[in-house]
């Protein structure tokens, strides 16, 4: 478990995390959302203790990482894939990391196995594709055999295939009782991956629980319905206290649901080719909700202008 407590982080003038409570549970993977920017990468090496708060707590199973006796068996991280010595062996990799963190070697073969390198653990990693080179980060916040699990946007890059591959790596993790904190500016890649989400916004807690509460709360549901006699349709519907509106050869349907709408139909001896529930996609959950907290776009000087004014 991890759990965060008015975490804060100030780099001179910029408040890269404000006063952020959170709490990711075990067996759930628990997407960490932002637009760029937003500190995810900042909170993340605060829990790992890379970087120390400004104010704030952040523990992991109750402890804060420092203290923690050996923390590789406690936590495991992948941050950044590519680090890692390009003339080195996967296997090479993995046993000078054993070596600085004192875990057994026996473990090694057991990691690649799991992440699908065996057969290429003599190889030197500097050759590795991203998705190989993902495989060995995986690999390596494995070793400890850890109960927490940290991963920095482990799909940026990565083909279908490999996406896919770390989707169910990662559910098979949570499944044996782990907490998988992963975290992503691709929504529709979380939507997928994570039960849970910790959605930030400018360093600040937007959102905690589950994916389909964010979408439901955040996005309106519709249903969409097609028939032969759609005015006929149209007319009972709103009669009845939906909202409807014109979707081109078809109704968006609000405040009433598909069997509501099935019922009405069948009643009204109306025929219908389609009846399907609109469900909001994350994206449009988040733009809801972040609209104004968003970072990413680019903000540039006026021309001829500075921070502290015009320019001569
Ligand atoms: N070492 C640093 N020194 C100064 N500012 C920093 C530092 N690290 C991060 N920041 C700033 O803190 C804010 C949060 O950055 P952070 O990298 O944590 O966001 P993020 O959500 O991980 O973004 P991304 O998805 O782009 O990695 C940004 O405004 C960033 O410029």
């Amino acid at each position: 478990m991890i759990e965060a407590t008015g975490l804060t982080k100030h780099y001179g003038r910029t408040v890269a995390v404000d006063n952020l409570s959170f709490t990711v549970g075990e067996g759930r993977v628990t997407g960490f959302l932002g637009p760029n920017g937003a500190g995810k990468s900042t909170t993340m090496r605060m829990i790992l203790g890379l970087d120390s708060p400004t104010s704030g707590d952040v523990r992991i199973d109750g402890q804060h990482y420092r203290d923690l006796h050996q923390p590789l068996r406690t936590v495991g991280a992948l941050l950044d894939a590519k680090w890692v010595h390009p003339n080195r062996s996967a296997r090479a990799h993995l046993r000078w990391l054993a070596a600085a963190t004192k875990l057994p070697r026996s473990r090694i073969d057991q990691v690649l196995d799991l992440v699908g390198l065996g057969a290429v653990a003599n190889k030197n990693a500097g050759g590795f594709s991203l998705g190989m080179s993902q495989r060995l980060g995986i690999a390596a916040a494995l070793l400890g055999d850890p109960r927490v699990l940290l991963f920095d946007e482990p799909v940026n890059g990565l083909d279908p295939e490999g996406i896919l591959w770390i989707r169910k790596f990662m559910h098979q993790l949570a499944d044996e009782g782990r907490t998988v904190f992963v975290s992503s500016h691709l929504l529709s890649e979380m939507a997928q991956t994570a039960q849970d989400l910790v959605v930030i916004g400018r360093g600040k807690l937007i959102y905690q629980g589950t994916v389909d509460e964010f979408i439901a709360n955040a996005t309106e549901s519709t249903v969409l319905v097609r028939s032969p006699t759609l005015e006929k349709l149209g007319e009972h519907l709103l009669a009845a206290g939906a909202g409807i509106s014109d979707d081109g050869d078809a109704l968006r349907v609000s405040g009433m649901d598909s069997a509501a709408i099935g019922e009405l139909a069948a009643t009204r001896q109306i025929v219908l080719h389609e009846l399907s529930p609109q469900v909001g996609s994350l994206e449009q959950a988040f733009i809801h909700l972040t609209g104004d907290t968003v970072e990413y776009r680019t903000e540039e000087p006026a021309l001829g202008t500075t921070e502290e004014g015009p320019t001569a």
